[in-house]
């Protein structure tokens, strides 16, 4: 798990998920919070207009049911049947018909004094049709809206008003005052017309408004009349409010129903938009990612698997084939390539230091041959090589250094040691045979693959060249020439093929070749030196 976590594009991906995880959560609340209020606000506020339009319908069919009385109301015939002189009226006027035709439901005359006068009607309990004269016994039905209808004719205005009452049943009522049919003098009576808000008026509203319209008495109502109730199911919106009526005990309530297409028609177009927009979000991130795995963490792995494969000696040398930057991330022309180039720049720099480290750390500083540490690893090597086929080594040492030192001088010493080592170079390292100083004025040559009588052969020519540079020696009880002394021994012979032995061998034919005169060849042998010249 921790491993993961390292991942820089492991870290992207977290990173980008909870990004997305934010986004996605933001989206919701902004739905929960912000889109779905202002929705059910609008909701709500088209329902309170649906109401409002219903209350007009009705308060239209009020105005009419006022209107009705005021003709009835404002006529010479009715004037005089208020006061008892019209005997005909009531016979030719009343009728079951007329009641239904005109849907009233009672009409009350009273006197100028407020005194019942006269109440024809139809019992909505029975369906009977009545007539009565005062308030007689056929007319019994009517005494609780007599009741209610009573208190208002207190406070009626000259031209009359319709109310709603709720008592005994739910209704609504329009009251005038009897006048001549010029609307002359005084006021004889008041007549009162009620209309029950019934299947008929209900069905009337529907047809004007085109919504299912309920009204109906209820025991008690919390809210005002103002106040929207707002009842929601999936598919349904029930919106009720209180009307305004004379009596409010029971309160009528007005009631439909709406569907709630739209609500959820943008409910729905803005799930589908935030759904999309977390799609594209998705899709956003993933491109941004992939765009990052592409551009950035792929290049920056394969940088890391390069700088992870150099280490060693053959990649601070270059001398492996990766010691070079791969060609993709050197082609590339952004930073990753900027940045390639100058490694690889640094690793070239690398490589060119490790090489002269290695050469100065194998070679001699004053002749520039091999040093003992590369002359002894190459002898073990080639010792160590299948087959084994002989190897032979030389060891080769100035005659009387010291004495040339001493007369010519150091620097001259040193000067005679290059000439030398160009010689021996010459011959020996030519013919691709290592040559190296081993020692002050003390040399060795290997042979692989050489037998002694071989390397013998070579060792004298090498001898020989020397002797040939004439270098003056003036001083040397040899030769007044730089002369050499060498031992040559080989693995023939030798139990063990060990580079110790074989250079102790060499050694002591080399010591074998001063003892007996010095600027001559020796080579090992069990018994005895073999020496040539
Ligand atoms: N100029 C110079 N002299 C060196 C260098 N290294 C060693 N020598 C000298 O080489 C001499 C070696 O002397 P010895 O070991 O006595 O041997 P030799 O005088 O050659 O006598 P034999 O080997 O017995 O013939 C010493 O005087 C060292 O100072 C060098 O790098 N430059």
């Amino acid at each position: 798990m921790k491993h993961f976590f390292r991942s820089l594009a492991h870290r992207f991906l977290i990173g980008l998920a909870g990004l997305l995880l934010l986004a996605i959560s933001a989206l919701f609340l902004i739905e929960r919070l912000v889109v779905m209020p202002v929705l059910l606000e609008e909701e709500n506020r088209r329902a309170a207009q649906e109401l409002a339009r219903i209350g007009q319908a009705l308060e239209h069919n009020r105005s009419s049911l006022l209107a009705q009385v005021r003709d009835w109301a404002h006529w010479d015939d009715t004037y005089e049947f208020v006061q008892g002189r019209h005997d005909t009226y009531a016979s030719a006027n009343f009728s079951r018909e007329m009641f239904e035709d005109m849907n009233y439901q009672v009409m009350v005359f009273y006197t100028a004094e407020k005194d019942l006068y006269w109440v024809a009607g139809i019992d909505p309990a029975t369906g009977k049709y009545t007539v009565c004269s005062r308030a007689t016994n056929d007319c019994l039905w009517t005494r609780s809206l007599l009741e209610v209808l009573r208190p208002l004719l207190a406070d009626t205005a000259q031209s009359g008003f319709a109310v709603n009452v709720s008592r005994p049943w739910p209704a609504m009522a329009a009251v005038a005052p009897i006048l001549r049919t010029d609307r002359s003098g005084a006021a004889a009576g008041w007549l009162v017309k009620v209309r029950l808000i019934d299947s008929r008026v209900t069905s009337l509203l529907e047809e004007q408004t085109g919504l299912p319209v309920a009204i109906n008495a209820r025991k008690s109502m919390a809210s005002s009349p103002e106040h929207t109730v707002v009842i929601r199911d999936s598919g349904q919106l029930e919106v009720s409010r209180r009307l305004a009526a004379q009596t409010t005990d029971p309160a009528l309530e007005l009631t439909t129903r709406m569907p709630r297409e739209r609500f959820q028609t943008a409910a729905r177009l803005f799930r589908f938009a935030l759904a999309w927009t977390a799609a594209l979000l998705l899709l956003v991130m993933l491109m941004v990612l992939s765009l990052l795995l592409l551009l950035v963490i792929r290049p920056l792995g394969q940088f890391t698997r390069f700088t992870r494969s150099q280490h060693g000696i053959n990649s601070l040398l270059g001398t492996d084939s990766g010691g070079t930057v791969p060609p993709s991330l050197l082609k590339r022309r952004d930073e990753f390539g900027t940045l390639a180039h100058h490694f690889q720049s640094l690793l070239d720099q690398q490589h060119a230091q490790g090489r002269m480290l290695l050469k100065l750390s194998q070679h001699d500083s004053l002749t520039g041959l091999a040093n003992r540490r590369l002359f002894d690893a190459s002898l073990e090597q080639a010792l160590m090589a299948p087959g084994e086929p002989a190897v032979s080594v030389m060891m080769i040492d100035i005659d009387h250094f010291k004495l040339y030192n001493d007369h010519y001088g150091h620097p001259a010493g040193d000067e005679c040691l290059v000439r030398v080592a160009e010689a021996m170079q010459a011959t020996m390292g030519q013919q691709g045979l290592l040559v190296a100083r081993t020692g002050g004025e003390e040399f060795n040559i290997l042979l692989p693959g050489t037998p002694l009588e071989v390397a013998m052969e070579h060792a004298e020519t090498l001898r020989q060249s020397i002797e040939d540079l004439g270098l003056e020696h003036t001083s040397s009880p040899v030769l007044n020439v730089v002369t050499v002394s060498v031992g040559v021994a080989s693995t023939r012979g030798i139990s063990k093929r060990s580079g110790t032995r074989l250079m102790s061998n060499a050694d002591q034919a080399l010591y074998q070749a001063k003892d007996s005169g010095r600027n001559r060849v020796t080579g090992y042998a069990q018994e005895s030196a073999l020496s040539a010249q």
